[in-house]
Order: structure tokens, then sequence, then C-alpha cells
């Protein structure tokens, strides 16, 4: 937290502890249960209506974190995205509207049968309670995540960025506002003041009233997660996410879609990192690597250089790192057999891509890739909620429980047994 982000909590005085804030959430979590799908979907019209209305508000308070970061000296990736400009408020109002019209998912029934002895058995999707989210510094993720929350019927603790304070309180405002015209508690959506990381290091202890965190970040909040939560969490980590260009492939597709991956918005999770190429059409695609990926620093391996002549060197840490900026790790290998191995050394398990023309290429990377998303002749930023048909994301998960990938409404549900009786006991 840089220094002003400091002064700006300390001259907030008499805050509520953590656990009196958590303890008012839980207490929102429990109207939710009484209320139905309609008035769910009725406070988020009213959402993004009062959104619509604290526009001016909202975007002075984005210019003043950024002006805040500015002063931190933030890079130009975390710059972008913390920036709410004009287009991105009403993609993240417009956000609201769509999760606003999916369908309702709680209190669906996914099993149902009934015993020979004539109890009626139901597995039927009810919310998780309450969820807490830590996330990076971009400001549309507080508007997703209130929307699917309460899409889905959970209240949620929003512990965003100490760089993006100001805007995230500015939409919390507005989001509580709407709940509250649609006569639903306001704490149902609550932005954590607190982002001092001791303060984080706390909300992961939050047991009794969290149960379910899903901290959205890189190694190093992975690292803090792994030694410091207490409540049950879903990791929405990092994206080391590979491009394979394979043998026999269409190079001109594979230009496109690697252009895709690498520049579109480098500074995201679901952006190419490392591209392998098949040696077979290794002087063909690289030789135009200087007119497809314009701009982006190449990093590659020796024979990678023979074809880009002003490549640098790449290094071990080249290939383990997510750059989230424009730079490109290159390496030619020998086969699918090297992609993949190369893959499963450096995947941080979140976005893999092949490019191929070969059916049983495609087949094997399919099922042989180990990743939260495979992704065939296509760019690895589909891998998002919004472009999968979810309405939005609550994160992209990297573990492998409880939910993989894009977690839209369904992965902020679980199941419970509904078993009813005619006066049956067991003998
Ligand atoms: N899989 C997914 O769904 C997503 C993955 N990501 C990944 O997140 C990273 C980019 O975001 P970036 O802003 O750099 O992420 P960071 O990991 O730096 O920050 C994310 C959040 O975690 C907090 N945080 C970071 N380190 C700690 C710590 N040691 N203890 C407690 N809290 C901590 C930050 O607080 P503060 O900023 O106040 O320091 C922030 O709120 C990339 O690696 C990207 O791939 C991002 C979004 C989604
Ligand atoms: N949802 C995003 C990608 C996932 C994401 O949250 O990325 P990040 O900007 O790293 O926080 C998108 O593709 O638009």
């Amino acid at each position: 937290m840089g220094p002003d982000a400091k002064l700006f909590l300390m001259s907030d005085t008499a805050l509520p502890s953590l656990t009196e804030v958590a303890s008012r959430v839980k207490s929102a979590s429990y109207v939710l249960t009484e209320v139905n799908g309609e008035q769910r979907t009725e406070a988020l019209r009213a959402m993004a209506r009062c959104l619509e209305r604290s526009k001016t508000e909202i975007l002075k308070a984005n210019i003043s974190d950024l002006e805040r970061g500015r002063r931190s000296d933030l890079t130009k990736t975390q710059m972008d995205r913390l920036t709410l400009n004009d287009q991105r408020f009403e993609a993240m109002v417009a956000g609201v509207l769509e999760v606003a019209r999916l369908p309702e998912v709680v209190g669906q029934v996914v099993k149902g049968y009934t015993l020979p002895n004539g109890l009626s058995v139901q597995q039927m999707r009810v919310p998780l309670g309450v969820v807490g989210i830590v996330y990076e510094n971009r400001p549309n993720v507080t508007a997703d995540a209130a929307a699917l929350c309460v899409k889905s019927a959970n209240a949620v603790m929003l512990r965003g960025s100490s760089q993006a304070i100001e805007t995230n309180l500015a939409i919390g405002d507005a989001i509580v506002q709407g709940l509250e015209d649609a006569g639903l508690p306001g704490e149902v959506v609550t932005v954590v003041r607190d982002t001092t990381r001791d303060g984080a290091i706390e909300f992961m202890r939050l047991n009794g009233y969290i149960d379910c965190l899903i901290p959205r970040g890189g190694p190093a909040l992975i690292r803090a997660i792994r030694e410091s939560a207490t409540v049950p969490y879903v990791l929405d980590g990092d994206g080391n996410c590979h491009i394979y260009v394979d043998k026999g492939c269409d190079i001109e597709m594979a230009k496109k879609i690697v252009a895709n991956a690498k520049v579109q918005r480098p500074g995201v999770c679901n952006a190419a990192e490392t591209l392998l190429v098949h040696e077979a059409v290794a002087r063909e695609f690289l030789s135009d690597v200087p007119s497809f990926l314009r701009g982006v620093e190449i990093r590659g391996d020796d024979e990678t250089r023979r074809y880009v002549l002003d490549a640098m060197v790449a290094t071990e840490d080249d290939f383990a790192t997510e750059f989230l900026d424009m730079v490109l790790a290159v390496r030619v290998v020998k086969d699918l057999d090297e992609a993949i191995a190369h893959i499963r050394r450096f995947s941080t398990g979140h976005s893999e891509a092949i490019v191929t023309n070969d059916r049983q290429a495609a087949e094997r990377f399919k099922r042989e890739v180990d990743a939260a998303a495979v992704v065939v002749n296509a760019s690895t930023r589909f891998v998002d909620g919004n472009q999968l048909g979810l309405g939005a994301e609550i994160g992209i998960s990297t573990q492998k429980l409880h939910a993989r990938g894009p977690m839209g409404l369904e992965a902020l549900t679980n199941v419970k047994y509904v078993i009813e009786g005619n006066g049956h006991i067991r003998t």
C-alpha cells in the first residue's frame, strides 16, 4: 500500500472492527434466503440504475485513485487495470444487467429421485452464504462480484486492492443504495474499508463468517493465503498461459490467435505469456513475428533467435514468468510431446491453447494438458466468464476442488440434500 493510501485510511476514524462488519454481513445473508429470485433480480436492476446515477462520483473517485497511483509509480499495466473510463463504466453497468437476465440457479433441483421405501430425495442448489473476495485493482470486479453474488443469493465482502479503494467505495455506495431501494439490507454487498495487509490476513481468518473466500491475484497473494487463511478458499491464481503452434496448422490463423492472446489486453491473467512453435513451421511462422507482434519484446531460445533477429535470450525464469506486459517468451519444440512437457513444467494451470489442423493432436492436447481451460484454435482471451456465457465471473479458479475455470452463478452455489418422507423411520 502506498503512503497516500495509508493516510487516506488513517483519516477515516472510528472504523468498526472487521468482525463486527462480518457479523452484519452474515445477518444480511440470512435475509437473502427469505426473498425470491425476482426480488434479487429487481435488486440487480436497482443496483445498475444507482451505478448509472452515481457515474460522476465514481469516475471522480477513480481519477483520485489514478492520481495516487501515478504518485506511487504504479506500472503501466497496473494503471491500465485501475482505469475506469466511460466505455469501461458502461460495460460494467451492462454486466450487472446481463447477470440480472441470467436464469435463476437457486432452488434448482439438480437431481431428484424416490427410494423404494417412498422417501423423496432431492439435491437442491443453494447459496454458499457469505463469499469473501480479495482481488486485484480492477474496479469493475467490485460490480461483477456483487452482481453474481446477489443473483445467487450470497452476501459478499469485497476486499479490493488498496490502489482502487476510493473507486471501490464509490461503486459500493451506489450498489448499497440499489439494494436498499429494492428493500434488501445494504450489508449484502460490503466493501471492506481496511486495505492494509494486516487487515487482509485478518480477513482470511473470518471463520464463522466467511463461507468461501475467493482470492484473485498473483503468487504473493496465493502464498499469503496458503500460509494464513483459515476459512475455506478457492484459489484464482496467476496465468502463465501458453500457445502451442503445431506443424501443419493454418499459419495465418495462428498469427491472429497469438497476436490477440498477447496484445489485446496484455495485463490480464488470460493473456499469453509463452509461445511454443513446432520446428517444422518455425521459420515460416517466426520470421513474420515483427509484423504480427509489433511492439512485443521477444525473449527466445537459440532456435527462435535464428528467425527473430532482435529477440533477447530467454532464460528459465522467463519461461516461468507471467509478464502481464508486451513481452513474450518463445521456444521452438521438436513435437507435441515436447510442447506438453514444457507446459507441464511451467503452467500455472490457468489457460493453455493449441493451434492445429491435426484432430489427433487437438484431442491429445485436450486430454493431456492439465489446466482450468484448454483452448483449440482460439485465443486464450476467451477464458472469461462473460465471453463463455456466464454473464461475468467472480474469478477464474486455478484449483481443482469445488470449481475450476471461470466461476459464474453455479460456482457460487452448492447443493443440499432435501429428504421428504411421510413418517419414515429407519429400522
Ligand atoms: N485467476 C483469476 O481469476 C485472476 C488472476 N489474477 C492474477 O493476479 C495478478 C495480477 O494482479 P495484481 O494486482 O498484480 O495482484 P496482486 O496479487 O498483487 O494483488 C491482488 C490482491 O491481493 C492483495 N495482496 C497481494 N499480496 C498480498 C499479500 N502478501 N497479503 C495479503 N494481500 C495481498 C492485493 O492487495 P493490495 O493491492 O492492496 O496490495 C490485492 O488486493 C496476476 O498474476 C493475474 O494473473 C488476477 C485476477 C483474476
Ligand atoms: N475477465 C478478464 C480476465 C480475467 C481477469 O480477471 O484478469 P485480471 O485483469 O488479471 O484481473 C477478461 O478477460 O476480461
